[in-house]
């Protein structure tokens, strides 16, 4: 680079940068542990989907991002996002572990809940 940037000072913050990624994904590895363990106790594809915890989970997220100083809007787009690839997740590993079939309705029901990226 040019224009006399400080790439010493990148360097540096992309170190940093790379730790909280690292801490990221570990707190990530333990929420999926967490999320099979709630599949598990499920059982059902009907059951994986559950529109009124989103909710709460999403009312906790805005709050946390408010009391650290995370952009609310931003937070909840990861969230929604996030929160779909772990029904996702969890209907995955329903079939991996009993060969049920998740039937659509599941997935239509998270879209209708909000549950897309926008
Ligand atoms: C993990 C669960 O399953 C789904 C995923 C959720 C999540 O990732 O927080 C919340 C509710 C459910 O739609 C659960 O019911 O707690």
């Amino acid at each position: 680079m040019d224009d006399g940037v400080n790439e010493a000072g990148l360097d540096a913050v992309r170190l940093k940068i790379d730790r909280v990624d690292r801490q990221l994904v570990r707190l990530l590895a333990a929420r999926k542990d967490l999320v099979e363990t709630a599949a598990r106790i499920k059982r059902y594809p009907r059951y994986v989907v559950d529109a009124d915890r989103n909710e709460a989970v999403l009312e906790n997220v805005r709050r946390c991002a408010a009391e650290f100083g995370l952009p609310q809007a931003f937070a909840e787009r990861v969230w929604r996002f996030q929160t779909e690839l772990w029904i996702r997740h969890q209907l995955d590993l329903m079939v991996r572990e009993s060969g049920e079939i998740p039937y659509a309705g599941n997935m239509s029901a998270s879209r209708e809940q909000g549950l897309r990226t926008r």
